[in-house]
């Protein structure tokens, strides 16, 4: 080997050394950086994920807040106070529950039951299978313009949006979903390309899904409605009226019906919110309603204890009964008569008792006066205006002055408005039995009871004697169903109050 040969060896090595060595540092800083990245990679997607976290935990809490509180809450009470201790407590409260509900069923559903059962129905039924049940009838949009969505990460994957992954199908959100005693109301937000018929069309397909009879749909907005299932009718059938008999009679509890809980119905003829105005469209079962109580107060009028008058500007419904009535009138003199004679004997009662007791006793000496007055529409607007304004002043002065000193008046009627009834405000208990309009039932029951669920227009024309009440310590509108009286219990029910028979046997529907 010459020296030039040597000298290139030895430069070469020294290059090739120099180059390992740049090649050294270069890969060493490399694989700081590498780390230092992949630290900070790593330390930015955990504060990602914890963000994304805490972002949805706190959209929980403020979309469910009283799930999600309940789950906090059970779990600091183990975490603090132990499992054992929950499962004591929570025993102590189904207990409560159970026997509030045994005892009072009513006040039990309006306080605790609908709560605790629109929770259950809304976890367990309607979120999870909602929007299976409404993209089944067609209510969903399918949308194949939406546009795709896709997110670049930091570790360069391709993120598509869950828009694009459930292939453009836009389903109704759910918004609000309460349970009454029988049926459900889920408020659903429209999506862009809905309309609210859509929802009406498909309402048999949606009971169908729910596994219920019935299936109804309200517009509540422009883009959200209301789909309401009936889960159950315990009033589908007409209620038998009492057997006319021997009985205890508490006037201020008489049997009427029964509820939609199944249970008996009573309102009061004497005494606090005794005066009662009944609404109803024709057939809507007006009537019932005014027999039913009088027959469960048969004894009391054949003792003489309750009086009835009966005005009847049909000249039909009450003359099937005449001999109920002590005394009767068709034509508005009579009406005016009637009214009058009744007026009087208030005056004399006041005179006789004024200072001497707060309430009136009633006794065969002091009777209820109990007024029946069908179609009081009738007399009050559709007569001359004198004998209108007389009808009107002297309904009015029973209603205001009646209820302490032993004067009840009831009143039938089918148009409720102002105009037909000009003292509607003074009758504390109203019922709403089938009406033809929306707007009637706010008329009868007051503002809100349409949305408070007395949904009294959609009562089916089968459902002769169903009706609402709502107030008198009354937190939503109940659902009524009057008991059915038989044109021979009626005969019947004249034949015992006359004394031409002691007793008659079951009258049932
Ligand atoms: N409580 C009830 N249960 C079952 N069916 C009933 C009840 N009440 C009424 N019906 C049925 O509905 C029909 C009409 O009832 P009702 O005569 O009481 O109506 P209405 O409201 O007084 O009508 P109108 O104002 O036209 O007299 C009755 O003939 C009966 O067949």
């Amino acid at each position: 080997m010459d020296a030039h040969t040597l000298g290139v060896l030895l430069l070469g090595s020294g290059a090739l050394a120099v180059v390992v060595w740049v090649l050294h540092k270069l890969g060493k800083a490399l694989a700081g950086f590498a780390e230092t990245l992949a630290a900070v990679a790593v330390v930015f997607l955990a504060l990602w994920w914890l963000c994304k976290g805490v972002f949805w935990v706190v959209a929980q809490i403020v979309m469910h807040p009283r799930t999600s509180l309940t789950v906090v809450a059970v779990a600091a009470w183990c975490y603090w106070l132990g499992w054992l201790s929950l499962v004591v407590t929570l025993t102590v409260v189904a207990s409560g529950l159970a026997s509030w509900r045994w005892f009072h069923l009513v006040s039990y559903d309006q306080w605790a039951g609908r709560v605790l059962r629109t929770w259950w129905q809304k976890w367990a039924i309607y979120m999870p299978k909602l929007p299976e049940w409404l993209h089944a009838c067609g209510l969903s949009v399918k949308d194949d313009a939406i546009p795709v969505d896709v997110t670049v990460t930091l570790v360069g994957r391709k993120k598509v949006s869950r828009e694009q992954r459930s292939a453009g199908v836009r389903v109704p959100k759910v918004k609000r979903v309460r349970s009454g005693p029988s049926w459900d109301e889920v408020q659903v937000r429209l999506v862009p390309g809905q309309k609210p018929e859509d929802f009406d069309d498909a309402a048999r397909a949606l009971a169908s899904a729910r596994k219920v009879s019935r299936c109804q749909v309200r517009e509540i907005a422009p883009n959200v409605v209301s789909i309401d299932f009936q889960r159950r009718n315990l009033l589908a059938a007409p209620v038998p009226c009492p057997e006319i008999g021997e009985r205890a009679v508490d006037l201020r509890r008489v049997w009427s019906g029964r509820t939609e809980y199944g249970q008996d119905w009573h309102v009061p003829l004497h005494g606090s919110g005794s005066h009662t105005l009944v609404a109803g469209a024709s057939g809507a079962g007006k009537n019932s309603m005014m027999w039913c109580p009088l027959v469960s107060i048969a004894p009391a009028i054949r003792d003489g204890m309750v009086r009835v008058s009966g005005i009847d500007p049909k000249g039909m419904e009450l003359a099937y009964g005449r001999g109920i009535f002590h005394r009767y009138a068709v034509t508005p003199k009579d009406a005016l008569e009637v009214l009058g004679e009744l007026v009087a004997a208030m005056d004399a009662r006041k005179t006789e008792f004024a200072g001497r007791v707060r309430n009136v006793p009633i006794s065969a000496e002091n009777p209820l006066e109990l007024v029946e007055f069908d179609e009081i529409g009738a007399l009050t607007k559709y007569t001359d205006r004198k004998t209108r304004e007389q009808i009107v002043e002297r309904v009015a002065l029973l209603t205001t002055q009646g209820r302490a000193l032993g004067f009840t008046v009831r009143g039938y009627v089918q148009e409720p408005t102002k105009d037909t009834v000009p003292v509607r405000e003074l009758f504390p208990r109203r019922i709403c039995l089938r009406v033809t309009s929306k707007s009637h039932v706010g008329m009868v029951l007051g503002d809100q009871a349409y949305e408070r669920g007395a949904w009294a227009n959609r009562i089916a024309e089968t459902e002769a004697g169903v009706g609402y009440v709502w107030g008198e310590g009354l937190r939503e509108p109940l659902r009524v169903r009057a008991g059915w009286v038989p044109d021979d219990t009626v005969k019947a029910l004249e034949a015992f109050v006359t004394g031409r028979i002691a007793s008659i046997g079951g009258a049932a529907a």
